[in-house]
């Protein structure tokens, strides 16, 4: 099921939470709310399940309008960080409670409940834990009994809310790739809040990027870490290294010499700041005509499969920030304080108001 979001807005008092969301989530997505602490997912979140009414705009769930439906009548699921399953019942009871509780008249019997219980407890793969109470399951474990409760009444959408959040490293990864799959598996359209770009790279099929209540920029993940609309967006979509000594003369990019723009005839020269990604940046062991600058080698980070690396810049020992794969590093066979050039192979740079991608 699709939602729409229509020219919404909600504030808390004075303060304004969301302001004048316009959104589009497409039938069977799996769509990322990503931003800062305070920007207003959740609020967003809230209202499209019905726990919170928005003070003006429209939101639509396929072509119905649902504003003032109540949280009840929208047939949501949801699964929150810290909702926490029910102590006092099993697993089982726990995954039920939504089928139990439902009106009479379209409540399932007892051996249809047993079966879709079984059915859910099937899917996130746990169903030998049905007798067990909360307390006996790991996080991880929890969370899955969680997202199998939110499945329980068949919901067409489904809203996490940092599902993830209180989990080490490993098992958040390893349930991202378990929902993913769920998400397909099932064909429902699902709404994740996360204030973790590598979360919602990971994934979603579409990221809405917040920042103060409203949306900064949205579109398919891979083409918002590639063409960011604007400085706010390329920083919080991953790691940048920002150069503000950047000029651009001929249509040559120069790093490191800050000279007086012109515009003469056929003479152009523009000051900027250049932003570079640190897999976007080749390293060099010998100078070459058409680098950008030299640096030495400070630190070399060996993170699993890829090389962590800061350089130190001559000209003005900025830090910058370089990735390579093993088998780049291997041909490279850096050392600690070795002197090597650079040159940024695709960056993006911001002569307002547009945006310029510029290869190199
Ligand atoms: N019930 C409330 N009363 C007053 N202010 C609120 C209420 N709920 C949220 N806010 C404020 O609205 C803003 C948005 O909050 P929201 O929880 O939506 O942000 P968020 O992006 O989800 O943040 P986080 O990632 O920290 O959860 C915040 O400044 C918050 O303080």
């Amino acid at each position: 099921m699709s939602i729409r979001i229509q020219h919404l807005n909600k504030s808390y008092g004075e303060y304004p939470a969301l302001q004048d969301i316009n959104l589009q989530v497409p039938n069977g997505s799996l769509t990322a709310l990503l931003g800062p602490s305070g920007c207003g997912k959740t609020t967003l979140l809230r209202i499209i399940a019905g726990l919170e009414y928005a003070d003006s705009g429209e939101l639509f769930f396929g072509d119905e309008e649902v504003s003032n439906l109540h949280v009840r009548e929208r047939r949501v699921g949801f699964m929150f960080q810290h909702y926490a399953l029910f102590r006092h019942m099993t697993v089982f009871e726990n995954v039920a409670f939504g089928l139990k509780v439902m009106p009479r008249r379209i409540r399932p019997d007892k051996d249809e409940i047993a079966a879709r219980v079984e059915e859910l407890l099937k899917l996130v793969q746990l169903e030998w834990l049905a007798k067990v109470y909360p307390q006996q399951l790991s996080g991880g474990q929890r969370q899955r009994i969680a997202l199998a409760r939110a499945l329980a009444t068949k919901p067409k959408l489904l809203l996490l809310d940092e599902p993830f959040g209180a989990l080490d490293a490993k098992v958040r990864k390893e349930l991202r790739q378990w929902l993913v799959e769920i998400h397909h598996q099932l064909g429902i359209t699902s709404v994740l809040v996360t204030h973790d770009q590598e979360e919602a790279l990971e994934m979603a099929d579409q990221i809405v990027v917040m920042n103060q209540g409203k949306i900064e920029q949205s579109g398919a993940a891979a083409s918002l870490y590639d063409h960011p609309e604007n400085v706010f967006v390329t920083e919080f979509l991953g790691e940048v290294n920002v150069f503000e000594d950047a000029c651009i003369e001929q249509g040559q990019l120069c790093l490191g010499h800050y000279r007086e723009p012109v515009s003469t005839g056929e003479r152009t020269r523009q000051n900027v700041t250049v932003y570079v990604r640190p897999q976007e940046i080749q390293i060099l062991t010998e100078n070459q005509s058409n680098v950008i600058d030299s640096a030495m080698v400070e630190e070399i980070h060996i993170i699993g499969a890829q090389i962590r690396l800061w350089l130190c810049r001559y000209n003005n020992k900025q830090r910058v920030q370089v990735w390579l794969s093993p088998a780049e590093f291997r041909t490279l066979n850096l050392q600690p304080e070795q002197i090597v050039w650079f040159k940024p192979l695709r960056l993006t740079m911001f002569r307002l108001p547009e945006m310029v991608d510029f290869m190199i």
